[in-house]
């Protein structure tokens, strides 16, 4: 092996090295680094230093082959970022806590459970298609809002069954500022720590209380129920280990807001982005809405009806190709390690851009256009497509992600034209998740 590689360092200021570009538009940041310096670059943030991994085989031998090196950088200690709100929920959580909790959760999340969730989503879909009859004919609206609403009723719904729907109205705004915030302050070195009374630090404060308490209530009262639920507030609550063992109120509270934050706003973007590309290639929707017919309309889609949807998984793939929703990927480096000949620094940050990987050059054709033909046929995307993350932390809600999409789109394109109502290209922003600029204004005009 060889360590005589050298990593490009991307040029930057002297005191806040490449602070003042990632603040400016850290996506695009990431996006003319692999262009200008390659698949491997790194770079600082003040005093702290990154790489950007932009290749298959550098993410299989990190995330896949090195899992014991590139972990989680959450420390319970010292919560910082998505550890500050989701505790030491599955996203954030590591090591034995983290590989007990998996164990016990992963078959919650088995396709064959989620079924039993399938009229949950139905009814939120079917709720957001009265919204829009009510709406009036050719009705504009911001489809980014309207997805988010859905997908955030889909899972307060599956979470809670609608027993406490008037709690969960609180619960949203709140955790909405808990995610602004850890957002802002995850890769910021310059923020201060949360006992500074700043104005930010105490409506952070205020909001986690709000939503501790809304959560730890909503426990209780389940507890105190007998008649069973069909929802993952139950099957969490009687999950447990070999041993027997169940999780504390504490643990389901961090598993709680995990799978409410992991699983709405990501399913959202997904379902923008698919309908913005649908509308500007009516030959692909058109396809779509045949296959689509073949859903019952009498009846709840079962399983094997899902199964049959082959071109609407490769159109949803081809859109999360384009824009995958979770846009990075980071992990800490345990302990100096080499990948591919690269010598990496323990202590350093690793950002695994699956943006850059899905657009690459050297691994997709005309890696721009949308063609969902070319999901169609068996080649190997190992690594080089990968909405859900990569090994033992591939994301644990895929199953759930895919059915929920492939529902809402079916209902809603069934009843529904969803019109641009501008014809220039939508730009893509980096927040938590990659979505449209400004949200994405439509026309909603009903279908006879
Ligand atoms: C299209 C929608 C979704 C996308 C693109 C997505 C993407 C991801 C990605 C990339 C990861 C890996 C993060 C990492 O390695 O650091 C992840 C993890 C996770 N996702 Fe998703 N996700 C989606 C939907 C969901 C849904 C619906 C749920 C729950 C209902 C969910 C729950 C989780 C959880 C709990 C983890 C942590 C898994 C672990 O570390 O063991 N996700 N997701």
């Amino acid at each position: 092996m060889s360590h005589n590689k050298t990593i490009p360092t991307v040029k930057g200021e002297l005191l806040l090295g490449n602070l003042r570009q990632m603040k400016a538009n850290a996506f695009q940041a990431f996006c003319d680094w692999q262009r200008s310096y390659g698949d491997l670059v790194s770079f600082r943030l003040v005093t702290r230093h990154f790489y950007l991994v932009s290749h298959p085989k550098l993410i299989e031998q990190a995330l896949v082959k090195q899992s014991d090196v590139f972990v989680k950088m959450y420390d319970p200690k010292k919560p910082t970022g998505l550890g500050l709100v989701l505790g030491q929920g599955l996203l954030t959580s590591r090591d034995e806590l983290w590989q007990r909790q998996r164990r016990l959760m992963q078959p919650v999340f088995q396709r064959s459970n989620l079924v039993a969730l399938l009229p949950q989503i139905v009814s939120a879909g079917d709720h957001l298609l009265d919204r829009w009859r009510g709406l009036g004919n050719d009705a504009e609206v911001n489809l980014a809002d309207e997805m988010l609403r859905v997908t955030l009723e889909v899972i307060t719904q599956t979470m809670f069954s609608t027993s406490v729907l008037d709690k969960v109205d609180r619960l949203a705004p709140a955790l909405d500022t808990l995610l602004r915030f850890s957002a802002k302050t995850a890769m910021n070195p310059l923020r201060l720590p949360l006992f500074v009374p700043t104005q930010a630090n105490r409506q952070f404060k205020a909001a986690k209380a709000l939503l501790d308490g809304i959560i730890y209530e909503i426990i209780e009262q389940r507890r105190n129920q007998a008649e069973p639920h069909t929802d993952l507030l139950e099957m969490l609550l009687n999950a447990s280990d070999d041993s027997g063992n169940k999780m504390s109120d504490r643990q389901i509270r961090d598993e709680v807001i995990t799978i409410f934050t992991a699983g709405h706003e990501t399913t959202a973007n997904v379902l923008t982005w698919t309908l913005y590309l649908l509308a500007r290639h009516p030959d692909v929707l058109s396809r779509l809405r045949r296959e689509l017919e073949q859903l019952p309309h009498d009846r709840m889609p079962t399983s094997e009806d899902l199964q049959q949807l082959v071109y609407t998984r490769a159109v949803l793939n081809e859109s999360m190709r384009l824009y995958p929703p979770a846009g990075i990927l980071m992990r800490k480096i345990a302990r100096d390690t080499e990948i591919d000949g690269y010598s990496l620094k323990q202590g350093r940050l690793a950002i695994f851009s699956i943006y850059n990987l899905h657009h690459h050059p050297d691994f997709w054709q005309q890696p721009e256009q949308f063609d969902p033909e070319r999901f169609l046929n068996n080649d190997s995307r190992r690594f080089v497509f990968m909405p859900f993350g990569t090994g033992e932390r591939v994301c644990i809600g895929n199953h759930f992600a895919l059915l929920e999409s492939q529902v809402l789109l079916g209902m809603m394109l069934r009843h529904f034209d969803v019109q641009l109502l501008s014809n220039e290209e939508t730009e893509a922003e980096m927040a938590v998740t990659i979505k449209p600029k400004g949200g994405l204004p439509v026309r909603l005009v009903a279908r006879g």
